[in-house]
Formats: C-alpha cells, sequence, structure tokens
C-alpha cells in the first residue's frame, strides 16, 4: 500500500518562475521523511501541491491511489480531509477552548460551521476527540482557552486536532521553529510516535541541522525545485547538508555578527 505518490510533478508560476522540475518521490504508510532545501526550493510549492491549493503544471500526485490532479472541488474534498497539516504557528483559534479546537479537525468532514457544529458534535465524535487530546497528554487541559497554553503545549492541541481529522498523509509545516529545544523535540517524539502507531505517512520541513539528522531516517532534499537527494541520513554527507544550506549558514553568521555589534 502506498499513502503518497509524488510523479513527475512540475510548477511553472504564471510569471515563468520554475518552482519544481520534474519531482517524483513515494512515501509509505508508517514512513516519517524529512524535507529539506534553502529558502526558494520549491518545498511550500510542493506542500501546496500535495494539498491541492496548487495545481502542478505537470505530473501526477497520488494520495491513497486516487490521482489528485484535474479533481474538481467536489472530488477533492474527502481526498482533502485525508491530507492532514501541522503549521509553524499551530493555526489554533485563541478564543476557544483546546477541546474546541480538537473538535475543528472533524469540520472538514461536515458541512455546519464551527459555531453551529461544535453544540451538536455527537457523543462518538466528542469522545474521539477526548480520545485525542489523552494520546497527546493534554485531555486535563481541554477546558483551558487556546492561547493559555505554552507553544508547544499548542502545537501538541494541533497534533490530536489532525488526528481527529483521521488523515492517511501528514505534512509538518517547521513544526518546531517556533518553539525552545525541549518543546521542539517532545513535538517531534509525538508526531513520529503517532506516524509509527497509525502508519501515516509524514513529511516534515525542517530547519534545524541537528534535528534533521536525529528524526531524518530518510531526506528528501530539493534544490532550485529539483531532488537533489533522496537517501537514508545515514548515506548523506556533512559536505553535501553544507552545501544545500550554504546560503542559510552565511546567514547564520550575518545574524551572530550583529548580534555581537549589538552587544
Ligand atoms: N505565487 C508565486 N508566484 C511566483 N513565484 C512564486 C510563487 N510562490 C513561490 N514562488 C517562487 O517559487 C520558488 C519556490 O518557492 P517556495 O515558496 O515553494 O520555496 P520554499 O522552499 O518553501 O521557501 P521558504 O523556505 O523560504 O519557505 C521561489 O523562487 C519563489 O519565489
Amino acid at each position: 500500500m502506498i499513502s503518497l505518490k509524488v510523479e513527475n510533478i512540475s510548477k511553472i508560476y504564471p510569471d515563468g518562475t520554475k518552482a519544481l522540475n520534474n519531482v517524483s518521490f513515494t512515501v509509505e504508510p508508517g514512513e516519517a521523511v524529512v524535507l529539506l532545501g534553502h529558502n526558494g526550493s520549491g518545498k511550500s510549492t510542493l506542500f501546496r501541491c500535495i494539498t491541492s491549493f496548487e495545481k502542478p503544471s505537470e505530473g501526477s500526485i497520488f494520495i491513497d491511489k486516487t490521482n489528485i490532479i484535474g479533481l474538481s472541488q467536489g472530488q477533492l474534498r474527502p481526498i482533502r480531509k485525508k491530507v492532514g497539516m501541522v503549521f509553524q504557528h499551530f493555526h489554533l483559534i485563541n478564543n476557544l477552548s483546546v477541546f474546541q479546537n480538537v473538535l475543528f479537525g472533524a469540520l472538514g468532514s461536515v458541512k455546519y460551521s464551527f459555531q453551529a457544529f461544535a453544540p451538536v458534535a455527537s457523543p462518538e465524535l466528542r469522545e474521539k476527540a477526548m480520545e485525542c487530546l489523552h494520546r497527546v497528554g493534554l485531555s486535563h487541559l481541554a477546558k483551558r482557552r487556546a492561547d493559555q497554553l505554552s507553544g508547544g503545549q499548542q502545537q501538541r492541541v494541533a497534533i490530536a486536532r489532525m488526528l481527529l481529522q483521521d488523515p492517511e498523509v501528514v505534512l509538518a509545516d517547521e513544526p518546531i521553529a517556533s518553539l525552545d529545544p525541549k518543546a521542539g523535540r517532545e513535538v517531534m517524539d509525538l508526531l513520529w510516535d503517532v506516524v509509527e502507531e497509525r502508519g501515516l505517512s509524514v513529511i516534515s520541513i525542517l530547519h534545524q541541522m541537528d534535528i534533521a539528522k536525529e528524526y531524518g531516517d530518510r531526506i528528501i532534499a530539493l534544490k532550485s525545485g529539483n531532488v537533489v537527494m533522496d537517501d537514508k541520513i545515514k548515506n548523506i554527507s556533512e559536505d553535501f547538508l553544507q552545501d544545500l544550506y550554504q546560503h542559510d549558514v552565511d546567514m547564520d553568521l550575518v545574524q551572530e555578527t550583529i548580534t555581537e555589534k549589538g552587544a
């Protein structure tokens, strides 16, 4: 069984920018992949194509055997539900409770607006939402407002919301970029654990090299829209990673210099 297959995807934006060039890979159920690439290498474009917010210029994307390219909005709705997202800035609704935020994960499968939906959500769905919260270790905070949680807790709520959606493919867009190292590792551990437990396919964009090396059993690297590496981290050389992030390393040095000058 294959959850996600990207086949010869190219994307040329209307202004002529070629953001993706003949990109192909497959992610199996239970497989967690780290996507690396310098700014502008095409990572977000790839995610937008997989979530069908952007139409590739060429190629096919199979989610659970269905080629999503060319489907109508109506045909896409049930497929979109199979793709869960985790974002850098969590995308929770601050003035709703933790529990209500998790319930939000089921909205894709019903026709109500959230205000209409929350009070009528079925007991089964509520129970399932609590189970998801329990899985991320936050059932005791179900009633608390989302903005009264730490960043790491908010990201765990976002993971619970994603779990309630029952996705097969998860795209995590810099999921720990806003967190301190300890909270970041907790979130990565949780994400990688649920991938294994539920047999999900996950692609995670990461910019922290140490974390990428630790968690990225398999790394896909993009450079100028091309897949320049798709391999186990143990087979990837330091020189390759340095080269991939050459400009980011330079930016780190610039940042250090600015900090030193400011100090
Ligand atoms: N709507 C658009 N129209 C034209 N060009 C675009 C558009 N969106 C992105 N691009 C260009 O496509 C290329 C890939 O951009 P993309 O945002 O996918 O890269 P990225 O790897 O996600 O970058 P970052 O790490 O900075 O988020 C870049 O050259 C970018 O300027």
